[in-house]
């Protein structure tokens, strides 16, 4: 018997799943939900150098550990706390810490290749996707990446055109069509983020999706 409900938020990278996701956690209780990021399984790299990192292509599902996110989500969904890893994008590497996540009535997951993965994809009881317009998610990629990421803007230009779009295309946009709700224009878009709060409360208070 699961304990919790899985939430599962993906689109493109710059979509505004992050910011949908802090949102949906925002609206409940600290105890009622927690988020857990696909991005914090990004496989460890060590055997590489940093330059040799920056070249892999981080949008291929092969780059995530989706074995460990799996194992994570269950052991929650039995009631057990996890210790999630940290990611650190400026050295493409895991850090020694972790942060442990308790078990919640609400998990939301967010991350782009949710639902191109079928053993990832079939957990999620809702599945959400953030479908914002290219332009626009690469805009806000190159300003989160230059000012949060340690990025230049060559290099976001580069990894854009070597693997980030053609990902995309491969991948994640594909991914949609498993979709239950799709958002538009992404993390400001409150209507469609207060009917997703409003049908999560009703589930809290009647036990029912
Ligand atoms: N609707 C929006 N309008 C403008 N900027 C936004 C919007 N949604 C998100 N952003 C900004 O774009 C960047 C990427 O958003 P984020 O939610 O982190 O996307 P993702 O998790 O899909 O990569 C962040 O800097 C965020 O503040
Ligand atoms: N070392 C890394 C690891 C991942 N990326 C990029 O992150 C993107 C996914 O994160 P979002 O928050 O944007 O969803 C993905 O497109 C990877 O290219 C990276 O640049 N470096």
């Amino acid at each position: 018997m699961k304990n919790c409900i899985f939430i599962g938020v993906a689109g493109g990278s710059g979509s505004g799943k992050t910011t949908i996701a802090h949102n949906l956690v925002k609206a409940f209780k600290s105890e009622d939900a927690v988020l857990v990021e696909q991005d914090a399984y990004y496989t460890e790299l060590n055997h590489l150098t940093i330059e040799e990192k920056a070249k892999v292509n981080f949008d291929h599902p092969n780059s995530i550990e989706f074995e460990l996110l799996r194992e994570h989500l269950l052991k929650l969904s039995r009631g057990e706390s996890i210790e999630r890893p940290i990611y650190d994008f400026k050295t493409h590497s895991r850090k020694e810490e972790t942060v442990s996540i308790q078990p919640s009535k609400i998990v939301i997951v967010e991350g782009i290749l949710l639902f191109a993965v079928p053993e990832i994809r079939d957990l999620f009881d809702v599945k959400i996707f953030v479908d914002t317009d290219a332009d626009e998610m690469l805009l806000r990629r190159i300003e989160r990446d230059i000012n949060e990421r340690g990025r230049t803007f060559a290099s976001v230009k580069n990894q854009y055109l070597n693997t980030v779009k053609p990902m995309y295309l491969e991948f994640c946009e594909p991914s949609k069509r498993y979709a239950d709700v799709i958002i538009p224009r992404g993390g400001e878009n409150k209507i469609a983020i207060n009917m997703i709060i409003a049908k999560l409360k009703r589930y809290l208070q009647k036990g029912v999706l």
